[in-house]
């Protein structure tokens, strides 16, 4: 894809015999949390496919799913270069046949089986530590270093970090989880689960047309995204230059609990003003009572007694790329509910990831203006962090990191 939402349509193929599902080209949905949209009559959601090979890894900016894996693993001491590339390689085509819908590997749990590939995409991407243990510590892009420590991060360091991280998404869960499946059993001997999380974003079909969809404090999330058809698109979300990430991304993954009992008790006006959006529609509070959710965001405006209609804290004003000096990134985040803590609150948050092509210039400076000065902060807990390169996609026949391996 090379941006575009014309990209989207052709990447995405019909399923069934014939007639299915167009991924990323119904009503204009697109990457982001907008939510895609039901199938035609009589076609399943299950047949719609996102072919694993192409210039760019799936997962980025087609529609979030309705159910994501993510899995972070350390390579194990003994793998080095070669295993490495084995683990890519067979990552690859095992991908590539799940998202093609093709029948179960013999062997293979049947967990999936009379369900299609339901918009199956897997991602990969590759920690910074990966490149020491692997011998390619002189391939490691500049871009790949630890994220600072910011002001209030409460990082749990076993669900932090990773050498390898899969990205699994599909809009049944059956399907997501009979990849992890697979994906795991390859990596038995090479690589050790480092930590699982699991998410969740509204079904496609639920809602009567496309709509961005909401997060677990009940807000409209993702309107302000950077769309595929923004002229600066492709170079504020993927790496340019003539090296083997040229076309990749890098994704900065946050574990972010919601501190929602708190939220939940906050009356609506208070609620709206610390975003800076209502939460009815998403429309900006900069707009007036006629604004609608793609009402542009004005963060000079003022009402008759000149104090300013979106608040000083408000999310939206400090997470801008004016406010951050044009920083900017493609949020893909997905719901997360995990059960209770001891205390009995909701283990409950934002599975956030965001892509861009340098998180210098897009996840860093933006979270150092979050941490110290958004409104919305006091509800949140950042306890998990992880950045990851990941690299274009495979050509037919190839695999995801092969230009590192063997360029
Ligand atoms: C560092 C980046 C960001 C983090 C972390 C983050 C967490 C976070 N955000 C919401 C809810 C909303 N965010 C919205 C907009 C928005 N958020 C960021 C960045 C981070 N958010 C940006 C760059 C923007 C766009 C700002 C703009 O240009 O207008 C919104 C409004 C709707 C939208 O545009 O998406 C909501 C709602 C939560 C709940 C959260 C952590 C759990
Ligand atoms: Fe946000």
């Amino acid at each position: 894809m090379s941006g575009g939402s014309a990209g989207l349509s052709r990447r995405a193929v019909l399923g069934g015999a014939g007639a299915g599902l167009a991924v990323g080209a119904a009503g204009g949905a697109w990457g982001g949390r907008a939510s895609a949209h039901a199938p035609a009559d009589g076609v399943t959601l299950g047949a719609a496919r996102v072919p694993f090979h192409a210039a760019r890894q799936g997962g980025i900016v087609e529609p979030a799913q309705a159910r994501v894996e993510w899995a972070a693993f350390d390579l194990l001491a003994s793998t080095g270069r070669d295993g490495l590339a084995a683990l890519l390689r067979g990552w690859s085509a095992a991908a590539a046949r799940m998202a093609a819908g093709e029948p179960a590997a013999e062997g293979e749990n049947q967990i999936a089986l009379d369900a299609g590939p339901s918009s199956l995409t897997v991602t990969f991407g590759f920690g910074a530590t990966l490149f020491d243990k692997a011998g390619l510590a002189d391939r490691r892009p500049a871009a790949l270093v630890e994220l600072p420590a910011f002001p209030g991060d409460a990082l749990d360091p076993a669900r932090s970090g990773g050498d390898l991280w899969v990205q699994i998404g599909a809009d049944d869960s059956l399907v997501a989880v009979h990849a992890l499946r697979v994906l795991m059993r390859l990596a038995t001997g090479l690589a050790a689960p480092r930590w699982l999380m699991s998410g969740f974003a509204r079904t496609p079909g639920a809602t009567p047309h496309p709509m961005t969809g909401r997060n677990l404090m009940g807000q409209v999330d993702g309107t302000n995204n950077p769309r595929p058809r923004d002229p600066d698109f492709d170079a504020t979300v993927f790496a340019a230059g003539g090296d083997w990430m040229a076309g990749g991304s890098y994704a900065v993954l946050r574990r972010i609990r919601m501190l929602l009992e708190g939220w939940d008790t906050l009356p609506l006006d208070k609620q709206e003003r610390i975003i800076g959006r209502r939460k009815s529609d998403g429309a900006p509070l900069s707009g007036g009572p006629d604004a609608v959710e793609r009402t542009p965001v004005d963060l000079a405006a003022t009402d008759g007694d000149g104090v300013l209609r979106i608040a000083p804290d408000a999310h939206v004003r400090v997470a801008a790329a004016a406010s951050n000096g044009g920083a900017a990134m493609l949020r893909r985040g997905f719901s997360f509910h995990d059960g209770l803590l001891p205390d009995g609150s909701p283990d409950a948050g934002l599975l956030f990831a965001a892509y861009q092509a340098d998180p210098a210039r897009g996840f860093v400076p933006v979270q150092q203006r979050l941490s110290r000065g958004d409104g919305l902060s006091r509800y949140l807990r950042h306890e998990a962090s992880a950045l990851f390169a990941v690299p274009p996609g495979a050509p037919a026949g190839g695999y995801v990191g092969q230009q590192l391996l063997e360029g």
